[in-house]
């Protein structure tokens, strides 16, 4: 170990104004640098979610839909997460998984368009699979084509035929962090609407979904919000296009008058618009414990620390790792960058099931791309010391087994 990087690490964790909030996490010894798919559990969940069972669900019964606010939980929960990605309240609501509020955002857009000429929906050539598979299905579903594009040639994409745009902000397997705001008004710049996919940036880092004027959002809620596997995702719809929006999933609960059950459907005004069908109380009622670690973070204080640690790890992860060894394909300026560090390597697999049994939990993706998510509110310096070093050893070893003619090939 270098006592100069230790040390360092010492220092950052001890002036680290968000040091205290992981006690409010269930964690072990393992560092645990995959909360960009899975966040830790709260620790105060379980019980929370014990009452919901026992006494709401056990002893109220049906009457918890009024008495015990089940039924407004949707668009009370996307109200608690409305201030975490820049959104005024009432514009957020809470239910389904991503991929279904993909698809909802992006029938929705193109209906808000409303422009036959308006052929192309444009999308992030580089996206998360299911955004892409379902983009596709709601672009034929609507008699649009879909344009994949990469985020950094969509300028030269964009124009009069564009109808919507689906975006990542950010990307993830690199990591890479896109320019909203600049993306944002480039769509708009065209006529079109901007839809932005949010999984991998909201809870840490600043979103500015008002202040940039995004039209839709998507995101899920099990990553750096914490919410639990399966947790429910939101849709966010700008207060300006909510009276126009047509979902293409009109369920009951998002009916002006669910409970006159009538033949005809009434669209509820606002965000309550974009449910669907009963929420799943559960998942819902862990998440809404969940955001409780929030109270009193700002979002840019864990951006800042986030940028610290990646910093960290990248400085460590030159000091420890043989030169060569590694490929970072998360972008070094902080502006481009989440907060994820994604490295590629020779042998990949076998050198992240080494690391897990090491303790330190990362993930794979396939083929060569070892990622390693750095949620501020319980990963701190140290670990990010020991995930390097861990690391440092893992492909020393590794390289010391692989013929030297390969080892000096491949990064
Ligand atoms: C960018 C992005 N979109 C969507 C998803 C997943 O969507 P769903 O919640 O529907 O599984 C993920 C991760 O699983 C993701 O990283
Ligand atoms: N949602 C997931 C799941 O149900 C199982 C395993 C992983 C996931 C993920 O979230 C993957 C993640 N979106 C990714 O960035 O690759």
């Amino acid at each position: 170990m270098s006592e100069s990087l230790a040390a360092k690490a010492a220092a950052l964790d001890a002036a680290d104004e968000l040091a205290g909030a992981r006690g409010l996490f269930a964690l072990d010894d393992a560092v645990y640098l995959d909360g960009n798919s899975l966040g830790a559990l709260p620790a105060h969940v379980p019980d929370r979610i014990a009452d919901v069972v026992r006494r709401q669900w056990g002893q109220l019964r049906i009457r918890s839909w009024t008495e015990g606010d089940w039924w407004t939980a949707p668009e009370r929960i996307g109200d608690r997460i409305a201030p975490l990605v820049g959104a005024a309240p009432g514009q957020i609501v809470v239910g389904d998984s991503t991929s279904v509020n993909v698809f909802k955002a992006v029938v929705g857009a193109v209906r808000l368009t409303a422009d036959p000429a308006r052929t192309d929906v444009l999308v992030d050539a580089t996206t998360f699979p299911t955004d892409g598979y379902i983009a596709e299905s709601a672009a034929r579903m609507t008699g649009r084509r879909i344009v994949p594009v990469a985020p950094g040639e969509l300028a030269g994409a964009l124009g009069p035929a564009t109808a919507a745009v689906l975006l990542n902000h950010v990307d993830y397997r690199s990591g890479r962090l896109h320019d909203l705001p600049s993306l944002t008004a480039a769509v708009h710049e065209a006529g079109a609407l901007a839809v932005w996919d949010l999984c991998h940036s909201a809870g840490a880092l600043p979103v500015g979904l008002d202040a940039h004027g995004v039209d839709l959002a998507v995101g899920c809620t099990y990553k750096y919000l914490n919410g639990g596997p399966g947790a429910p995702a939101y849709l966010y719809v700008a207060h300006r296009h909510q009276a126009a929006f047509d979902t293409p999933l009109p369920g009951w609960t998002s009916h002006r008058d669910p409970f006159a059950m009538t033949p005809g459907y009434a669209a509820a005004d606002g965000a309550v618009r974009g449910r669907v069908g009963t929420p799943d109380i559960l998942s819902m009622l862990a998440l809404e414990a969940a955001l409780d670690v929030w109270d009193g973070v700002s979002v840019d204080t864990v951006r800042a620390k986030s940028l610290a640690l990646t910093d960290f790890f990248l400085e460590c992860v030159a000091a420890y790792v043989p030169a060569g060894a590694v490929t970072s394909l998360t972008p070094a300026a902080h502006a481009e960058r989440g907060s994820q560090v994604a490295l590629s390597c020779a042998d990949a697999p076998r050198v992240m099931d080494e690391l897990i049994a090491r303790g330190v939990i990362g993930d794979l993706r396939r083929p060569d791309v070892l990622r390693f998510g750095f949620t501020p509110l319980y990963v701190g310096f140290a670990d990010a010391e020991r995930a390097a070093r861990v690391l440092g050893e893992v492909l020393s070893e590794v390289r010391a087994e692989m013929p030297a003619e390969v080892a000096a090939e491949r990064p």
